[in-house]
């Protein structure tokens, strides 16, 4: 029995290849961020209310009209099958059990078509994008994930170029291992083959209009920090925001996502999520106290699922369901809409 997310980040890392452990717990250059993401939260202190007289408390929350049991989302993470041979299907099952909301990366191990089918109707599946620079491609992808039954396209608009990953260089990591491909590219070039996912160093506004031109779903930017950018994307039509250094992987000493969240959910009316050093029940109150609606969590999830499989991410997944219904239960907040701004205070160190 394990009682933490630390606790599976250890035994991942015992059952997982050097190489695969670097690439999930890594982050670029000096790896600044990735420690800032965590520690931010641990400088955000609980001031909790007493004797509010909720014998039970009700996590539920809805995002973009889809019910979720909890304020707590998988984030989109790449090539689950390096920490699991199931891989995604397995996430997608233990997400669609837990009752909430799976966010499949556009580099899944396996099809989004495959992803929705092993979820089964349960499965709130949205889709992530890195809109490409063929607009063609990007249309046929966003169409695979509507047709897979994706409720919502997460476009990532942080990674115009790749982070400069130091593990990875020195493990070099540079290729997925033989029979593992990003399957959503298949049948994507001229002879029917894998293509290779670029990122786009010119990806501007105009793109992000082009893609919410092409598609009906609700689009959430995903890698925004600046209150001024959260506003010119409410500006451009995209339904909703999340706050993302991408745990630390591509800009680093950008500032940690939990310390960018309050300034962007004021600057909107839309919805904000924040992901990025989410470990405990507790960083998930005080991420709603400073207006998120919802947090993401990505490392955890492979955590999981490099311990213990689908059960390991169902494992992860009840851990931080019981841990943040027990930091509602001694903050005195029955529902997410009980979560005050006035419930954090911050401190030096
Ligand atoms: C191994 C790994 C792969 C990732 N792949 C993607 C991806 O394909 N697309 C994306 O938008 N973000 C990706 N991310 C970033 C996550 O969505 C998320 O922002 C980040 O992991 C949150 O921080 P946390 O790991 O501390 O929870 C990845 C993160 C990790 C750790
Ligand atoms: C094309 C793969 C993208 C993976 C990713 O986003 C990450 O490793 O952070």
């Amino acid at each position: 029995m394990l009682f933490s997310v630390r606790e599976f980040e250890a035994l991942a890392r015992d059952r997982l290849p050097r190489y695969a452990y670097d690439f999930i717990a890594g982050g670029a250059d000096d790896e600044v961020t990735v420690r800032a993401n965590e520690r931010a939260f641990a400088r955000l202190r609980l001031l909790p209310r007493v004797l509010r007289g909720h014998a039970q408390r009700d996590l539920c929350t809805t995002l973009f009209g889809n019910e979720v049991t909890m304020p707590v989302v998988l984030s989109p993470t790449a090539f689950h099958r390096l920490a699991d041979p199931q891989g995604e299907q397995a996430t997608a099952r233990a997400a669609a059990k837990a009752g909430t909301v799976m966010i499949a990366s556009m580099a899944s191990t396996v099809s989004i078509g495959d992803i929705a089918k092993a979820g089964g109707a349960d499965l709130v599946l949205w889709f992530q994008a890195y809109i490409q620079s063929d607009i063609g491609i990007t249309r046929t992808l966003i169409r695979r994930a509507e047709d897979a039954g994706c409720r919502a396209l997460v476009v990532t608009v942080d990674s115009p170029v790749f982070g400069w990953r130091e593990r990875d260089n020195r493990n070099g990591f540079h290729d997925l291992p033989p029979g593992m491909h990003c399957e959503n590219m298949r049948d994507l070039t001229a002879d029917g083959g894998v293509r290779d996912i670029e990122m786009v160093p010119g990806l501007s506004w105009d793109h992000i209009d082009r893609v919410v031109a092409m598609t009906d779903l609700p689009i959430v930017l995903k890698g925004v920090l600046h209150p001024a950018d959260a506003l010119t994307a409410v500006e451009h039509g995209v339904s909703g925001l999340f706050v993302s250094n991408h745990g630390g992987r591509q800009l680093d000493t950008v500032v940690a996502a939990i310390d960018a969240v309050a300034d962007v959910a004021a600057a909107v009316d839309v919805p904000v999520l924040v992901d990025g050093g989410v470990r405990r029940g507790t960083d998930v109150v005080k991420a709603l106290a400073l207006g998120a609606r919802a947090v993401g969590i990505g490392r955890p999830v492979l955590w999981g699922l490099a311990a213990r499989g689908e059960e390991g991410v169902t494992e992860v997944l009840e851990l931080l369901r019981a841990e943040t219904d027990r930091a509602f239960a001694f903050c005195g907040c029955a529902s997410v809409d009980h979560v005050a701004r006035d419930l954090v205070r911050e401190v030096r160190c």
